[in-house]
């Protein structure tokens, strides 16, 4: 979200989803983490009318560790959406949201027995095959348990997105998934094709997070075709679903230039149309896994201003209450985020600083130059588009309990998770002496 797109009120206060930021920042504290759920509705709805338009069958499965929480949930199955999850945790969150199981799917390079038994029981929708040891641990438990459920093959295609390599998933030195350079997503197929309680949906390849071009998208649409045409060659066998999940740039600052949902789905739907048809396949269902585009520019960091350190002929460091702790982006993969101040959306601007967290790390900077009007003690700070992977990430380093979050909506705030306490803190210590 640029900051010339946010709303404000006489009062110079940023308005999220119909209400006062400042407001909130002083009925729920901070940090706070914001959520503007008309924005994520708004996202998924311009996913769906792209994909209706490609006349494809379809499903978008957000995928939820970009932000997983109960609300999250019951937001996506208000919206009919499916979800992958990627962890046992995530799972739990979802069913005990009420989410519909056989809309999840299940993906991770190294699930447990436990992880797996869990989703068996839980009849979810498919569990994604990352590895061998998973084939026959699944099988182990099917065969236990009696019982069959749908799986596809994760793959990991060789192709290099442009991207951060902490995110880039989808090249062959890779952890994730089966390599198909050196055959073994052959290997796999042929496996799993022998398991009766397995039955074999699709494919799934991802080949990273916050991609901005379509190039990466086109060669993984095209090599999923030259994949399946060599599996019905080989093994008769063709996948009836192409999941290409997610990676959808977002704009942080104004250096991102975001290609539209709708450029990326037409340009996979046209490559797979034409690519299929002249192979000789059936058209696939296409499956997308958007997780940061969903929730990323709908989510809002607040922050109080606190101290100040001024040094000659440097940029001044404006200090805030949080920091690493709720969003590790800035320092785990040099993230550049904006932010304004909430409580002064119409005062001029008048220096650039550094924002700096409270965490005891140097590298606790959230943002390394923002232009800002002069702020003072109490001022609200509005980081931009942290929904994505800020609080689904956080953690409690300096025993700093993590951030509240808040859903607004039409005018209305509500609560979704409630602010760590000092106790929650110390709530799973044990006394040693
Ligand atoms: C398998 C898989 N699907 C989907 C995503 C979501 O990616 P993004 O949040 O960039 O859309 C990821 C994360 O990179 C992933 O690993
Ligand atoms: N956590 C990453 C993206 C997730 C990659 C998941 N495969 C980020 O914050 O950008």
């Amino acid at each position: 979200m640029i900051s010339s797109e946010l709303n404000s009120d006489n009062n110079g206060h940023l308005i999220l989803g119909g209400v006062d930021s400042v407001e909130l920042a002083h009925k729920y504290g901070t940090p706070l983490v914001v959520y503007d759920v008309e924005e994520i509705r708004k996202t998924i709805n311009s996913f769906k009318s792209s994909l209706d338009s490609t006349c494809l069958k379809y499903e978008i499965s957000y995928a939820s560790k970009a932000f997983a929480t109960v609300a999250m949930y019951q937001v996506l199955k208000q919206e009919k959406l499916h979800t992958d999850v990627v962890s046992g945790g995530e799972l739990y969150t979802a069913l005990k949201a009420g989410f519909p199981a056989n809309k999840i799917s299940f993906h991770g390079n190294n699930k447990s027995r436990e992880e797996l038994e869990m989703a068996v029981d839980n009849k979810i929708g498919v569990i994604i095959l990352d590895n061998f040891l998973e084939i026959k641990l699944l099988k182990e438990i099917l065969e236990e348990k009696d019982t069959s459920i749908n799986v596809m093959l994760r793959l990991t295609p060789g192709i290099s997105a442009h991207t951060h390599e902490y995110i880039q998933t989808g090249q062959v030195d890779s952890k994730f998934g089966f390599d198909v350079q050196s055959d073994q997503d052959k290997e796999a197929l042929q496996q799993v094709l022998a398991i009766p309680q397995m039955k074999l949906i699709g494919i799934h390849a991802h080949i990273g997070s916050q991609i901005f071009g379509v190039d990466g998208f086109v060669g993984l649409a095209n090599k999923m075709v030259e994949i399946a045409a060599d599996w019905k060659k080989e093994f008769d066998y063709t996948p009836q679903i192409f999941n290409l999940g997610g990676g959808f740039g977002i704009s942080y600052t104004d250096e991102d230039e975001p290609i539209g949902a709708n450029v990326f789905i037409d340009k996979i739907v046209s490559t797979i149309k034409e690519q299929t048809k002249s192979a000789g396949l059936p058209l696939p269902e296409v499956w997308i896994e958007p997780g940061r585009s969903i929730v990323g520019p709908a989510g809002f960091n607040l922050y109080t201003v606190g101290s100040r350190k001024d040094i000659p002929d440097m940029l001044s460091y404006v200090n805030v209450d949080g920091g690493m702790g709720d969003n590790i982006r800035p320092a785990l993969y040099q993230a550049k985020y904006e932010a304004v101040v909430a409580n002064k959306m119409n005062a001029d601007i008048d220096e650039e600083v550094h924002i700096a967290g409270k965490y005891c790390e140097s590298g606790d900077i959230l943002i390394d130059k923002q232009a800002l009007p002069k702020t003072e003690p109490g001022d609200v700070i509005a980081m931009l588009d942290t929904g994505a992977y800020g609080y689904s990430m956080a953690s409690n380093y300096n025993r700093n309990p993590r951030p509240a979050v808040v859903f607004v909506e039409n005018g209305k705030d509500k609560l979704v998770v409630k602010r760590e306490t000092f106790e929650d803190l110390t709530r799973l210590d044990e006394d040693y002496i």
